[in-house]
């Protein structure tokens, strides 16, 4: 492979990400997301923005502590309280990098930072300086880089690889770019760099046009070598370049672009499910790659050329991004070598004890409804891999409720293997069952916001409900699944609860 064109991609969807409005990842959540960068392959892992909370301190820790293969990256601001932040977090790491960062646009200059233009150059060399103390491995990102003085920023640009950058990264901040005008823009700061061999130049584009994916892929054409993405395109406002976009041009699109990444392709959707599943944000259905439509054909004339040639309507094959063909019906006579075969297959390797209890699982599903589909596989797996332990768990739930009545609930919840039983009233069903929770746990919740979708198709589809909670002055994200709706909204505020509970004890450290 010509290194000239490998790129190297690195995910913020732990940092950039998580920056979406109402995301808020605890450190086991971001560490199993990590876990599965690392699967997928990605070769920079942005875990977090150390001084921002002890949380997000401890997240960046335990995955530089943990996690193998890429490089772990930590961001921080350009003083040196930030930087000795991130590298207490960093050090742990195989291989650690501080990303330090100051905007380089007058806007930001005369608002926010009421700075001059050589006070900001002078903060940035010193950030910079200051990083290469601690760490071999430093990148600079010059914020709302495309809309700065083309002549300043390429002044600020060699002064910091002066200082020791690394990796140089041009940030279209607000997303307010368009791909002709990046190219030339990065092909322009590049060209006038002496040496730019020796640094990486990056893109980390926003997608407030909708235009991120365009405007990174024109910036690698010019010849940035790393891109910043998060998986689903999560991220600040309208979000940042979808990962999973970027990769399948790249690959789809390799004649054009000639560029090679690394990567487990068959291990994008199970990611994109994931980061799903644990930030709360659901995927549109037409979402490119990765949504539920994506590898579907609804006309007869589609149908029809894709019975007869798979390439007439598809670019790419689902199978290649991990999104099973389900050939095997799974239902209630099915056993465990089916199932367990077909686990395999979507790409779960489960222990004994796993097995035994996903199994268990599949059954009592398989009960109440005819098919189980991949979908509801993967459901009931996600639903299984609760990230934190249960503390409390709903084992009866019975609602009366109807017009004219005062809509009431009783739940029966498990503490530690003993039932308790409580019953309460609420302006509906949800908010009765949620009173009865608050009694047994002696937790009050506010339930702020409650998405409830199909999983998988059918009268006896699979309810999933993505709730955020506020306990305290925090928001927890809840997730419960099941054919009735009210036990799967339930099932989501009990989850919350759970976070909310297994945080305070480890605050307590218990
Ligand atoms: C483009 C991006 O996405 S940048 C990353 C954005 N992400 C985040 O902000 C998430 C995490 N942030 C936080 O938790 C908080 O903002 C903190 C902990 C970083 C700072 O909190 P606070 O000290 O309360 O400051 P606050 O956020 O209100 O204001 C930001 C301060 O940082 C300064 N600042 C902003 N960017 C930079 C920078 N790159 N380098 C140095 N200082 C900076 C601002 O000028 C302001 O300084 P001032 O207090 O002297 O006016
Ligand atoms: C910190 C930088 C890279 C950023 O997130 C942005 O400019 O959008």
């Amino acid at each position: 492979m010509n290194d000239k064109n490998r790129i190297f991609l690195f995910d913020t969807t732990l940092r950039d990400g998580e920056q979406s409005p109402g995301v808020s990842l605890n450190v086991e959540e971001k560490l199993e997301i990590a876990q599965q960068l690392a699967r997928l392959g990605v070769d920079v892992i942005e875990a977090g923005f150390p001084i921002a909370s002890p949380g997000d301190f401890q997240a960046v820790k335990t995955i530089a502590q943990t996690v193998k293969g890429p490089i772990i990256a930590g961001l921080a601001r350009a003083n040196r309280a930030d930087i000795e932040r991130a590298w207490e977090a960093l050090k742990y790491a195989e291989n650690p990098r501080i990303h330090t960062f100051l905007a380089t646009s007058d806007i930001h200059l005369k608002y926010k930072l009421q700075k001059t233009r050589s006070e900001m150059l002078a903060q940035a060399v010193d950030a910079v300086k200051y990083a290469r103390q601690f760490c071999p491995d430093v990148e600079f990102s010059a914020e709302d880089a495309t809309r700065s003085d083309l002549d300043f920023l390429a002044e600020v640009v060699a002064a910091v690889i002066s200082a020791g950058a690394t990796v140089v990264n041009l940030p279209d901040t607000v997303g307010y770019t368009v791909p002709e005008e990046f190219e030339k823009f990065m092909r322009t700061i590049i060209e006038r760099i002496p040496n730019n061999e020796q640094v990486i130049f990056s893109v980390h584009c926003h997608d407030d046009l909708g235009l991120a994916v365009a405007n990174s892929l024109s910036g690698l054409r010019a010849g940035a070598r790393q891109v910043e993405c998060t998986v689903n395109g999560i991220g600040e406002r309208a979000g940042n370049a979808s990962l999973e976009e970027i990769i399948m041009a790249l690959y789809t699109k390799h004649a054009f672009f000639q560029k090679e990444v690394n990567i487990k392709y068959n291990e994008i959707y199970k990611t994109s499910r994931m980061v799903s599943n644990l930030t709360g944000m659901l995927i549109q259905s037409n979402k490119a790659i990765v949504g539920n439509n994506a590898f579907a054909h609804e006309s007869g004339i589609h149908q029809d050329g894709v019975l007869k040639e798979r390439t007439t309507y598809e670019i790419m094959s689902p199978e290649l991004v991990g999104v099973h063909k389900n050939n095997l019906v799974l239902g209630k006579h099915s056993g465990r070598h089916a199932f367990k075969e077909r686990l395999l297959e979507l790409g779960y390797e489960l222990s004994e004890a796993e097995l035994q209890k996903a199994f268990a699982l599949f059954k009592d599903l398989a009960d109440k409804k005819k098919e189980i589909s991949d979908d509801d596989i993967e459901a009931l797996l996600k639903d299984q891999g609760r990230s934190v332990p249960e503390k409390f768990t709903l084992e009866y739930l019975h609602i009366s409720s109807g017009t004219n009545m005062i809509p009431t609930a009783t739940v029966r919840l498990s503490i530690d293997k003993m039932p308790f039983e409580a019953a309460a009233t609420g302006s509906g069903p949800m908010e009765a069952a949620c009173h009865a929770v608050d009694k047994i746990t002696d937790i009050y919740g506010r339930l702020l916001e409650y998405k409830l979708h199909a999983v998988t198709g059918g009268k006896d589809a699979l309810g999933e409900v993505l709730s955020k909670v506020e306990i305290g002055e925090k928001i927890y994200n809840g997730r419960g699944l099941s054919t009735d709706i009210i036990e799967a909204s339930v099932k989501s505020y009990v989850h919350a609860i759970n976070k909310y509970y297994y945080e305070k004890q480890h605050e307590n450290g218990s």
